[in-house]
């Protein structure tokens, strides 16, 4: 047992007690000024009671241990003490008794129920009074355990910190007190005056410059078990706290501080960052600046070089010079006289070479300006022709919009004209009648421009309606202009036939030939063929005609020469297709080779019926043009045809009062007319048979009524009032054929593979 004091004052001793690693109580002596002997200290110790309460606050060794310790086990023998179970309710242990003014005792409770507590000062286990059992209470000694201690503490910067509440034996200061004859902590004040803890104190405050309250440092030392490092960190914590309080007050919230403290870190690893990268490209600007100051340093020792090498040069040549000098002033005169002599040529020259410097100079200035000028003027023309290639292929790229519009717009214009076509039936019937100076009255009078309508002598009156009805004031251009849509359909591949059909001199050539200043349907029709077959892109087409006349029913091929033989044709069938052998097809390729081919037929047809003394009018003209295009693209073959057709006069037989030859030529119109109307009569009631045989006329026409083709037809009539019959006769007939709807016309075309 070790506890004791050393007197630094009379009536004053400084102790700091401390229990020893192995379970005992040593009392260590602080050092003071005035340190008795230890003889003294010996004599004057104080002791210390057993069950103060100074000693139970000592550090203990684990409460289990400490019997142990002691030089003698506790006693198991049987005392007469109050049963542990009495006190604690359990079997033989170690407890703790605690007084009611807090001095503990350790406490072991013997199997047979007998106490024992451990005097300290005696170092003996001694028997537990049981009277002290009303002053205090026992506790287990693992009645403590971490649980009732653990907490929590959110800090500002480490967050959710897990907080125990441990106990530890402290050192305390104490004096020792004479009045009282006892020790007593010792005051702050005084304890910051012991050499132990001033030194203590120095060496915080050196560590903690702004920390000069040495009261609070003496009581942190207190706290800290006199560890000045330990002191120290606990500043540090409590100006934490302090900081996070201050910011707390000013800013209302910890995790708003942490956010902004956080932000404040990022800036700050920002700038360093900047810094360190900053740092790096100095680095690298150095290194390359220490290259080029050692290159400069180099090159400066070159030029060094050099000048020396200079210099000695100099010096060598100005010998030489000095000597040269000294043969050449024997000469001097001579040469000076000759200088003298050539001067006036040597400064002539160099006037004469200054004049030409100066003109070249002038004739270089002079050609800069003009190139500078040129240079302008083609960079302004350039610029123009950039815009103008701008514009042109803005403007090619609107045509070729255009063109497929266009492309586009007639396809759509072919689709509805066929749709057109074969809701009016493929056969349209047109009615002109003629202008003749001769007509005074008004037999013949026009309604709109479909209606015709005919006064008969006994005043009745007939309406007739065709698609359209011209009047002797139409001119030949607007009759073409309802003819037009049937021409695009012979480019397409159809079959397409114009038949001008009427009395004699009701204006049927007129129509379909016209005179050559004013051309009818014929002549406007092969051009406006042309014309589309030209503008048909990446086609090539071959046109080829023929034309027959067919007089008292037989055919007369009319482009034979009229030196050959006139041999009567004959049809045949071959395949689908009629077939005239013998006839003669030219091809053509232009409008005006048609008109040759025609006026060349023509011609025969007058040699021919002079020949055979008949009227030309007497017998009925075909022109067929026979169209055959190819189409790279689509890789289509279309063939098509054009039959255009001049009857002959439709006047009846009696009328015309027509005897022999001229009565044959009668009758035969007559059959072959009446064969047309036959074929009309029959299409349009639907017959099983259609008597195109019956006549060569229809026959030849086989093609263009026989369903799949497109006809037109022109009925002219005479304004005049002598022929009323007849042209109501031919109203008559042109109704009939307007009745007829001819089967859906179809194309020819085939692929080529
Ligand atoms: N619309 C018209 N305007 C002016 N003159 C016309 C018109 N139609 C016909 N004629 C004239 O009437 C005359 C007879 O015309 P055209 O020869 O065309 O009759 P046609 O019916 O062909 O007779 P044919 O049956 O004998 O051939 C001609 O002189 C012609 O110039």
């Amino acid at each position: 047992m070790g506890a004791g004091a050393s007197k630094a004052q009379p009536g004053v001793h400084v102790v700091v007690a401390q229990s020893n690693e192995d379970g005992s109580i040593r009392a260590e002596h602080l050092p003071t000024e005035n340190r008795e002997s230890d003889g003294d200290r010996r004599r004057s110790r104080p002791v210390l009671h057993s069950n103060s309460p100074q000693y139970s606050r000592g550090k203990r060794r684990p409460r289990h241990e400490e019997p142990h310790s002691l030089s003698s086990s506790p006693p198991t023998g049987s005392h007469s003490s109050p049963s542990p179970a009495a006190v604690t309710g359990q079997g033989p242990e170690f407890k703790i008794f605690k007084t009611i003014d807090n001095n503990e005792y350790t406490v072991h409770c013997a199997e047979d129920g007998s106490m024992y507590y451990v005097d300290w000062a005696e170092q003996k286990w001694r028997v537990f009074p049981t009277e002290w059992i009303k002053g205090g209470k026992f506790e287990n000694l693992d009645t403590k355990t971490n649980g009732d201690r653990e907490g929590e503490l959110i800090h500002p910067f480490r967050g959710k910190l897990t907080t125990l509440l441990r106990q530890e034996s402290l050192n305390v200061m104490y004096f020792f007190d004479e009045s009282n004859h006892g020790w007593l902590p010792m005051p702050l004040s005084w304890e910051r005056q012991t050499p132990f803890v001033s030194r203590l104190v120095a060496e915080t405050k050196n560590v903690c410059s702004d920390w000069d309250d040495d009261l609070s440092i003496v009581a942190t030392l207190r706290q800290c078990n006199y560890s000045a490092e330990d002191s120290v960190n606990c500043h540090i914590a409590i100006n934490d706290e302090g900081v996070f309080n201050k910011f707390k007050d000013k800013v209302g919230g910890s995790s708003l501080i942490f956010e902004k403290l956080q932000e404040k870190i990022k800036e700050l690893e920002t700038e360093l960052k900047e810094c360190r990268e900053s740092k790096a490209t100095m680095k690298e600007e150095l290194t390359a600046l220490k290259d080029i100051l050692q290159e400069t340093k180099a090159e400066n020792e070159q030029l060094k070089q050099e000048l020396k090498s200079f210099k000695t040069e100099q010096r060598k040549q100005s010998v030489v010079l000095q000597q040269s000098m000294g043969r050449g002033s024997m000469r001097l005169p001579a040469i000076t006289a000759k200088m003298n002599i050539l001067r006036p040529t040597v400064q002539n020259g160099l006037q004469e070479i200054r004049n030409v410097k100066f003109k070249l100079h002038t004739t270089r200035q002079q050609l800069k300006k003009s190139v500078r000028t040129h240079t302008e003027q083609m960079n302004e023309l350039s610029k123009a022709v950039r815009g103008l290639l701008v514009r042109f292929e803005h403007q090619s790229a609107a045509l070729q919009e255009t063109r497929a519009l266009y492309r586009k717009e007639a396809v759509q214009r072919k689709l509805l004209f066929n749709q057109v076509q074969e809701l009016r039936g493929n056969i349209r019937v047109f009615c002109r009648c003629r202008h003749d100076e001769r007509s005074t009255s008004d037999s013949l009078s026009f309604e709109g421009e479909d209606t015709v309508s005919v006064t008969t002598a006994n005043g009745k009156k007939r309406k007739y309606e065709f698609e359209k009805v011209y009047s002797p004031k139409t001119t030949q251009d607007m009759v073409f202009e309802d003819t037009r849509p049937i021409i695009t359909s012979c480019a397409d591949g159809y079959n397409v036939c114009i038949i001008a059909y009427g009395q004699t001199g009701a204006g049927k050539t007129y129509t379909m030939m016209g005179p050559r200043d004013n051309p009818g349907v014929n002549v406007r029709s092969i051009k406006e063929l042309f014309n589309i077959m030209k503008e048909k892109d990446k086609t090539d087409f071959e046109m080829k005609v023929s034309m027959v006349e067919v007089y008292n029913e037989s055919i007369y091929d009319l482009l034979k020469s009229p030196n050959e033989v006139q041999e009567k044709l004959q049809i045949h069938k071959k395949g689908k297709e009629l077939h005239v052998p013998g006839l003669t097809e030219i091809e053509v390729c232009s409008t005006d080779d048609v008109i040759k081919v025609m006026t060349v037929g023509e011609k025969n047809r007058t040699t021919a019926s002079t020949k055979m003394n008949t009227n030309s009018s007497r017998s009925h003209l075909l022109l067929r043009l026979v169209l055959v295009s190819y189409n790279s693209v689509s890789k289509t073959t279309t063939r098509g045809s054009l039959t255009l057709v001049d009857l002959a006069g439709s006047e009846r037989i009696s009328r015309s009062e027509a005897t022999g030859l001229r009565l044959v030529e009668a009758a035969a119109i007559n059959k072959s007319l009446s064969a047309l109307g036959q074929v009309f009569s029959s299409i349009r009631e639907n017959s099983l048979h259609i008597p195109f045989r019956n006549s060569k006329l229809t026959h030849l026409l086989q093609q263009c009524l026989g369903g799949d083709a497109k006809a037109c037809m022109f009925v002219n009539v005479s304004p005049l009032d002598a022929n009323v019959p007849e042209t109501i006769s031919t109203l008559e007939f042109g109704m009939n054929a307007r009745q007829v709807a001819l089967g859906k016309a179809t194309t020819h075309i085939t692929k080529t593979t």
